[in-house]
Order: structure tokens, then sequence, then C-alpha cells
């Protein structure tokens, strides 16, 4: 066995001291450590101006850190060819950048040609992205940009930053610019295809729900471009480290967390002697607290029956939300008391 850890236990993206003036003195990065976990997706999150676009700029060389030392797979980035290094490098911006007088499919295919690729393989490729990212290329590719809504032009800049299959992907409010319901159903697909993909992502957003939502780690920066906290989305909203992270995630954080909490089987009653009518439609035993609350609500049913697989374990009543809600702050709190992740310790 190797007792130094397999290449899998090294972080893929390493910040030590990193930190960046600008030349009017600016302070917008300050000593910043933080580490990104191979196919993890972490969101850094904070108001506005407190260093988030800078830090991601620095990884992919944008802009140059004042100190410190920035990693990716153990390879000092200062001492790549930026151009070499941005070909690892997927970048989504919100204003997605497409160019607006070719048409969707030669767009994504930029990326593949500029690589070298023959325009029949590019092609291929690109329709194949095209695909991936939800746009059937029968009725897109031969479109402009302008003739496309934001979230399609959205996923066209997905698919475009996931042509080179960079192992990285390092996103700028990807889903700004589009409205709320939009939003959320560009955050349900991209997870998907993250699921399927298991890149390293960086997402910057200044939306909490975002953050905990997409998180599996989440860095909460606070102005000066301090890191106030780095955990995971049930230990942020479960144990903020100080006032401004608790001030930022919000007085309904206890809310926030039912979508970052899963059913617990410990919670449930037994299906014996429930009325028929009493029942929503069954979920199953992996979703959150929250899809059960809402199968309640938009059914008016006073429980949920709960699957795993074919079989029925059990119902889940509002008091069981509630026991299970309390029971994982509890868990989180414990933890933390015992100096385990929750704070700031649990960066690494
Ligand atoms: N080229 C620059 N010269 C001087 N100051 C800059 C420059 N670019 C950014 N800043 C400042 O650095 C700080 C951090 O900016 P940055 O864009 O990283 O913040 P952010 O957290 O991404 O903000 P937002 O959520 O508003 O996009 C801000 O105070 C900003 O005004």
């Amino acid at each position: 066995m190797d007792v130094t850890g397999s290449a899998d236990d090294r972080p893929m993206i390493r910040l030590s001291g990193v930190g960046k003036t600008y030349a009017d003195g600016t302070v917008a990065v300050h000593e910043l450590d933080l580490e990104v976990r191979r196919g993890e997706l972490l969101c850094l999150v904070g108001p506005s101006g407190c260093g988030k676009s800078t830090t991601l700029k620095m990884i992919n060389r944008l802009i140059e850190p004042t100190t410190g030392r920035i990693e990716i797979d153990g390879q000092d980035v200062t001492r790549q060819n930026p151009v070499e290094l941005r070909r690892g490098i997927g970048y989504v911006i919100q204003q997605v950048g497409l160019f607006p007088h070719q048409k969707v499919l030669t767009n994504v295919m930029t990326v593949p040609l500029l690589y070298g690729e023959s325009r029949s393989v590019a092609r291929d490729r690109a329709r194949e992205l095209m695909e991936m990212v939800g746009l059937d290329p029968a009725t897109y590719a031969d479109r402009y940009p302008h003739q496309l809504s934001g979230g399609e032009q959205q996923r066209v800049g997905v698919a475009r930053a996931l042509a080179a299959d960079p192992p990285v992907l390092l996103m700028d409010e990807p889903f700004g610019a589009v409205d709320p319901v939009v939003r959320v159903r560009l955050q349900d697909e991209f997870l998907h295809l993250q699921q399927d993909l298991g890149k390293t992502v960086v997402l910057v957003t200044h939306d909490i729900d975002e953050a905990v939502r997409m998180g599996d780690r989440v860095a909460v920066f606070a102005t000066g471009g301090r890191l106030a906290q780095h955990a995971t989305p049930a230990d942020l909203l479960g144990q903020p480290a100080d006032e401004f992270v608790s001030d930022f995630v919000g007085s309904t954080r206890g809310l926030r967390r039912l979508a970052v909490t899963a059913i617990d089987p410990r919670h449930l009653e037994p299906l014996d002697g429930v009325r028929t009518g009493d029942l929503g439609a069954a979920i199953d035993v992996d979703a959150t607290l929250e899809q059960a609350l809402a199968v309640m609500l938009r059914e008016d049913k006073p429980m949920v029956a709960v699957k795993d697989g074919a079989r029925f374990v059990g119902v889940l009543t509002p008091n069981g939300v509630h026991a299970a809600l309390r029971a994982s702050l509890a868990e989180t709190n414990g933890r933390a008391g015992e100096g385990g992740p929750g704070g700031r310790a649990a960066a690494d």
C-alpha cells in the first residue's frame, strides 16, 4: 500500500498565501490558502468586490498574483506557458463571449479547430457537445447567438468551455444573466452533467443559495479578499464561522439547510395504518428534506411516502422533517465542538 497517498489524494488546485494588490493599492485578495480536490465543485461566494473574480482569474493567469503560489495538479502555474495552461482550463463567464457573426456550431467548433482538429472532427465534437448541454443541433446549429435566449447562450458557453475536455473548469457567475427559473434549471443541468464529467470546478457567485446548492464545498469571502470560511454547505449553514458569515448566509439558514440535508430513515414512521389519501407522491430515500416538504405542499398532504428503489421504507411527516433537521444541526455542532469540520478548520 502506498502510504504517501495516491495521486488522487493530491488537490487538483492549491493556492498558498496568494495575494493580489492592484497598481492603485487596492488589496483584492489577501493571503489566500485554498485547496480544491479532484472532481470537486468549489463555490466562491461573497459580497461584491471581495476578490472572487480576481481569485478565479489568477488560477488561469488572466491576472498575475502579487504574492503566493498557485499549483494545478502539482505544477506551479507561473512556470507554465499561459496559452498551454489555459488549454487545460475551461472558462465560462456571464457575458458568454460568443462570436456574434458566427453560427452556434461554428462558435463551438472554434476550440477543437484551435487545437488542430480537422473540420469534420471539430464539427462532430461540436455537435456532441451541443447535445451534451441540451441543445439539439438540428434546431440550434445554424442559429446565430442573437437568435438564442439567455439560457441557451449560456449553454453554448458551457459547451465551448468543455470542447477541449479540460480537467479544470472555472466559471464566473455562469448563471448570473438569466431569470431565477432558468437559473435553477441551468444549475440542475450543470450538476447533472458534472456527475458524468467529474471535472474540478471553481464557480464564482454572489448568490448564497446557488453556492449551497451547487458546491461540494463553499468558500465564503469577506471584503478585502479575506477567506471567512471554507466548508461543506451543511457545515456552513449549521456552523457559520463568525458573525460575518452568519449574516451573509442569513437568518433563514435553517430553511436553506433543508435543501442540503438528506432524509434519514431513522425519522420515518411506519407505513402501516396510514390512509392512502393522506400520502403525497412517493419520493426516493436519497431526496432532500426540502424535496420532501415540496411534495407535501404541492399536493397538500400531511405526509409523503419514502421509497428505497421499489421498496417503501416509511412515511415522512413535517415532524420527521423537524427531527431530521435538528439531528443534522446537532451533529454539525457536535463535530465543531470536537474541533471537527464546521469552521475554517474544515478548510483542508
Ligand atoms: N484592475 C483593477 N484595478 C484596481 N482595482 C481593481 C481592479 N480589478 C478589480 N479591482 C478591485 O479589486 C476588488 C476585488 O474585485 P473582484 O472583481 O475580484 O471582486 P468580486 O468579488 O469578483 O466582485 P463582484 O461580485 O462585484 O464581481 C474590488 O475592490 C475591485 O474594485
